[in-house]
């Protein structure tokens, strides 16, 4: 391990982030969601080659990488948001508790309730907070207004954002900051009580404090679930995540507890990736 290995890992395990929130190694057996040699295509181009991993309950699974490698067009494959893209193709199986959902009957809609996506950019609707929250429960059947005020309660507590807006739940999402904006797409995402949550660079958008809110909400929203998140903030992948995966030019290239990922890791190119030989 080089130098600056070190020293980028003496100064996650040294922060008060790092030290507070690390999580660093697998803790679950149960998997929730799996990739089987999954293949995607933008037309004729290979873009991501073969890949198989496994999601568990209970854990954040990280997938770090150059630009360009794949982690995105992998991420869109677990909850089928590639079949979105004109042109994209993507083969394997993605088997989420014991089935294979990338078969054409699959039915997104009701699989979006189960596997949910927080995107990079804060994305509400333009609506009050309150009708943001219930709109896909709404369309879902449920219409007893005792219910959606509670679900919403319910959602907003869960992402940490209740006691900021419980007063002004009929203002505009508009109207609130992006961390905050982006909390609401979390309780949105909460509202359909999904068990694995996808998260690409969910961060990238917000300043310091608002990341360590959303890593913190990360952290206890993986207690139930299974978590993954695209990051290029590698002190972010190392503080957040149980296990994380390398991925290379459209290669998986290395996969394992996270602390074994950063601190010894086996690939030279992973190595020269996390030293900022590139990014
Ligand atoms: N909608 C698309 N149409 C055609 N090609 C695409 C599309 N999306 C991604 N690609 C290509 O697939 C490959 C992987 O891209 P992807 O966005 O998954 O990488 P990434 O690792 O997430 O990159 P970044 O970190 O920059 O977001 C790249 O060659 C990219 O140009």
């Amino acid at each position: 391990m080089t130098n600056e290995t070190d020293q980028f890992l003496d100064s996650v395990a040294t922060s008060e982030a790092g030290g507070r929130r690390r999580r660093g190694r697998a803790t679950s057996s149960e998997v929730v969601l799996a990739a089987r040699d999954v293949n995607v295509y933008y037309g004729d181009h290979h873009a991501l080659h073969g890949t198989t991993l496994d999601f568990h309950k209970g854990e954040i699974t990280a997938l770090i990488g150059p630009s360009g490698c794949g982690k995105s067009t992998f991420l869109r494959s677990l909850n089928l948001m590639n079949r979105e893209i004109r042109g994209c193709r993507v083969e394997g199986e993605i088997i989420y508790r014991d089935h294979n959902i990338n078969t054409p009957k699959e039915n997104l809609y009701e699989l979006r309730r189960s596997i949910g996506m927080v995107f990079q950019q804060p994305n509400p609707f333009r609506k009050s907070i309150y009708e943001n929250i219930v709109f896909a429960p709404k369309r879902h059947g449920l219409t007893n207004k005792a219910e959606l005020d509670q679900l919403v309660e319910e959602s907003l507590r869960g992402a940490a954002l209740w006691d900021e807006v419980k007063d002004k739940l009929d203002k505009s999402a508009f109207a609130l900051s992006g961390g905050q904006q982006q909390r609401l797409c979390i309780a949105r995402t909460l509202a359909l009580k999904p068990d694995v949550i996808l998260f690409d660079e969910p961060c990238s958008a917000l300043d310091p404090i608002s990341t360590l809110a959303i890593e913190d909400l990360m952290n206890s929203l993986a207690e139930e679930r299974a978590i993954i998140i695209v990051t290029h903030n590698m002190e972010q992948a190392s503080r957040v995540s149980n296990r994380t995966a390398f991925f290379y030019m459209g290669d998986m290239v290395e996969y394992g507890e996270t602390d074994q990922i950063f601190q010894r890791p086996q690939d030279k190119r992973l190595n020269d990736y996390l030293t900022g030989m590139f990014s």
